[in-house]
């Protein structure tokens, strides 16, 4: 539940044509203790103001010249699609209280006002308001959780594979390629044996960063689990264009990790499969870049391998159409 200072500070919007009607509604709300009130006699104000403000309390006369209380709430739906309209119309008129109602208020103030019903009305809405808020946070939150690490805040593997199915896609309609790029760090067991599990947390959030900072903006940099990364390259053109940024992902993990007073060292190899190359499907691609990795940790780690031409220019063999791939470690 809100505590009463959560409710006090909350945001609230008087509209009212009269400002006879404002000065006293303002009074009333100040003498309760409500720290952010703030009015206006342009009922067309209301969309921006709120759209700039969010409040958590709109007080809406529905009489007004030129656009009415139920002209503005009609207005106000758009802006809340789908959500919680946070008024309360404010009328003299017995026959608008249920149309007020049935247009999105949640509540209505007769006028003339009976302080007891003014100042419990609008505690009651207020509460309900900062509890929905709380909930659309919390909900927003968990959505964040289902799709991203918690260690790392880096994309899951869930999240992941909806952005490889956008990069291929993506790489479809623009008539160029992707990379997928297998990440498993070298020796991180020996680091956890050594130093233990909160050291090895701290390298993961260490490396993460690295990773990040390595890459393009528009790459996403996944963890799947355990010590194993994914980075997926959009819009590039040949597997020469992986192999730089492969290259540089290796390069930024062999640097040491300072943790307290200790220096800390490990590598990462890279399984790289290219898509449409050397597969079409997400789980393809996904399988070939860890045949490719395997090969990377075989050749002696601290590397990358992809499949497709070696810089030498040596043509070599694509496991899409000739089964199992021949493979081209780089150091
Ligand atoms: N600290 C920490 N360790 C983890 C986590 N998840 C998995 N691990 C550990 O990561 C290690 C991964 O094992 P391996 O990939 O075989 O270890 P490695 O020494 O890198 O082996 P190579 O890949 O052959 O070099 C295991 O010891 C797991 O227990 C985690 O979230 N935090």
């Amino acid at each position: 539940m809100p505590s009463r200072q959560e409710i006090l500070n909350a945001k609230i919007l008087v509209v009212d044509d009269s400002p006879d009607n404002i000065e006293l509604m303002e009074e009333i709300l100040r003498e309760e203790g409500y720290a952010n009130v703030s009015s206006t006699m342009e009922p067309e104000q209301v969309c921006p103001l709120h759209r700039e403000h969010n409040y958590d309390l709109i007080l809406l006369d529905l009489q007004m010249p030129g656009l009415n209380g139920f002209q503005v709430m009609k207005s106000l739906k758009e802006i809340e699609k789908g959500g919680y309209l946070p008024v309360l119309a404010l009328t003299a008129q017995p026959s608008f209280k249920i149309a007020a109602l049935e247009a999105g208020a949640r509540d209505f103030i007769s006028k003339p006002f009976d302080l007891l019903e003014v100042h419990k009305r609008i505690h009651n809405m207020l509460e309900v308001r900062l509890l929905y808020k709380e909930l659309a946070q919390y909900s927003r939150a968990q959505q964040e959780l289902a799709l991203h690490d918690a260690l790392t805040g880096l994309p899951n593997r869930r999240l992941l594979e909806d952005r490889i199915e956008t990069a291929l896609q993506h790489a479809n309609r623009s008539h160029a390629k992707a990379a997928i790029m297998y990440l498993d760090l070298d020796g991180f067991k020996a680091i956890n044996d050594t130093y233990g599990h909160a050291y090895g947390d701290e390298i993961l959030k260490m490396v993460s960063q690295r990773l990040l900072a390595s890459s393009r903006k528009e790459d996403t940099v996944a963890r799947l689990g355990g010590d194993e990364f994914m980075v997926v390259l959009g819009d590039i053109h040949s597997l020469a264009d992986a192999q730089g940024p492969a290259a540089k992902l290796v390069d930024a993990l062999v640097e040491p990790f300072f943790i307290n007073d200790l220096t800390l060292r490990l590598s990462t190899s890279i399984g790289i499969s290219i898509y449409p190359d050397d597969a079409e499907s997400v789980d393809a691609l996904i399988s070939i870049a860890d045949y490719a990795l395997y090969e990377a940790k075989r050749a002696g780690k601290n590397r990358y391998c992809s499949t497709g031409t070696a810089p030498t220019g040596a043509a070599v063999k694509t496991p899409a159409k000739q089964g199992v791939p021949e493979l081209v470690p780089h150091r």
